[in-house]
């Protein structure tokens, strides 16, 4: 699966564009400023609705343009099936999947999967749980059907709960909730953890690969005592959960630590062994999914060259490379790149918001 074609209305700098892709490595290559990012953003927006960068659309459409437009059409053998997505500034989005309009987001989400790296993402292992949660996610999502509505239920739920707790005078009022609460909470916790059993291997092996001098353990948390049930600790933590003015437990705490031995990694590894790290991990959930549905995700490499050294750059361009799929880089100069560039791969020039195939 790859994009064949992308055009990008009226997004940052970039007033239009039309590009033939590469299914292989697409390479971006501009100075500080020239509209690299802003290609990845556009594809990112194809996968996900939204911007990587900005949560506010209104920073991301062209200024003075009243929406901004993104189109591809995705490959798949012999098929092709064009996508679209509008976005515009009174907030609303139009989504085209086919010939059909009025898609949903979660569905373009299900026609592209896509993996992001940029220079910030080792927030993955820095950052709070709610990153190694989405990462999970992103896993489970796309291997199985059901998880997108059942979390979607229990965010619900927990909200819900929330707020009756303010004024509950026992359990008793929130027993109701919590019978559809808990079993749900139960399904998601197995379907994560049977998501990262699989995936720790890979992991394991792919981060050996970047890192052979640290053997990393991946432990998944579920947000509750492992020991617990979790319909009997909702009860048991009523008042607790009460005083503190919300559900303390539950999926939505879930966590994946990652230890060098005893010690989270973000405490051992370097900036740049972080980033590897990420990619690491970025790569075996896209393995992964290729073997759970045949399916392959579109990677997105922003600023390739930082933090890396040119040997762990072959590295990663290598692995990438094995993966087969299609891959967009962006970089300073082509030199960062030159390596990577075989038959199957693009250049574009990107200069002021102009992209210029090679
Ligand atoms: N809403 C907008 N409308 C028009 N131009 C914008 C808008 N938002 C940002 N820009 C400009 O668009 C450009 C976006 O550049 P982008 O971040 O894609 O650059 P880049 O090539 O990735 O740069 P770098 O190498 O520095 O990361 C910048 O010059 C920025 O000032």
């Amino acid at each position: 699966m790859a994009l064949s074609r992308l055009s990008i209305h009226d997004l940052r700098n970039i007033e239009a564009c039309d590009l033939s892709l590469s299914s292989g490595f697409n390479f971006l290559v501009g100075p500080n400023g020239s509209g690299k990012t802003s290609v990845l953003e556009a594809v990112y927006y194809l996968g996900h609705g939204r911007s990587f960068r900005s949560q506010l659309t209104g920073r991301v459409i062209r200024h003075q343009q009243d929406r901004l437009v993104v189109h591809g059409r995705v490959q798949e053998g012999e098929s092709l099936l064009p996508v679209g997505l509008q976005k515009n500034r009174d907030g609303s989005t139009e989504v085209k999947i086919g010939e059909e309009k009025g898609q949903k987001l979660v569905q373009l989400a299900e026609v592209l999967p896509m993996q992001l790296i940029t220079p910030e993402g080792f927030e993955l292992l820095t950052g709070g749980p709610k990153f190694r949660r989405a990462f999970i996610d992103w896993g489970v999502f796309h291997v199985e059907p059901q998880f997108y509505p059942a979390w979607s239920r229990v965010k619900r739920l927990t909200k819900q709960r929330n707020a009756l707790m303010k004024t509950a005078r026992s359990y008793r009022e929130l027993s109701y909730w919590d019978a559809e609460l808990a079993p749900l909470a139960n399904q998601i916790d197995q379907w994560r953890k049977d998501y990262i059993e699989k995936l720790s291997e890979r992991a394991s092996k792919l981060c050996e690969a970047f890192l052979p001098e640290y053997e990393i353990k991946l432990n998944y948390t579920r947000g509750w005592d492992k020991e617990s049930d979790y319909a009997e600790l909702l009860r048991e933590n009523f008042l607790r959960d009460q005083q503190l003015g919300y559900t303390v437990s539950g999926p939505h705490k879930a966590d994946l630590r990652l230890r060098v031995g005893a010690t989270p990694v973000e405490d051992v590894l370097s900036r740049g062994q972080l980033k590897l790290m990420v990619c690491a991990l970025r790569l075996a959930q896209g393995q992964q999914l290729t073997e759970d549905k045949q399916k392959q995700c579109i990677y997105l490499i922003d600023d390739f060259a930082s933090e890396l050294d040119s040997q762990r750059r072959a590295l990663l361009a290598e692995q990438l490379k094995a993966t087969g799929a299609q891959v967009f880089v962006s970089a300073i100069s082509a030199d960062q790149v030159a390596e990577m560039c075989d038959e199957n791969s693009k250049m574009f020039h990107v200069e002021n918001g102009k992209i210029a195939a090679e």
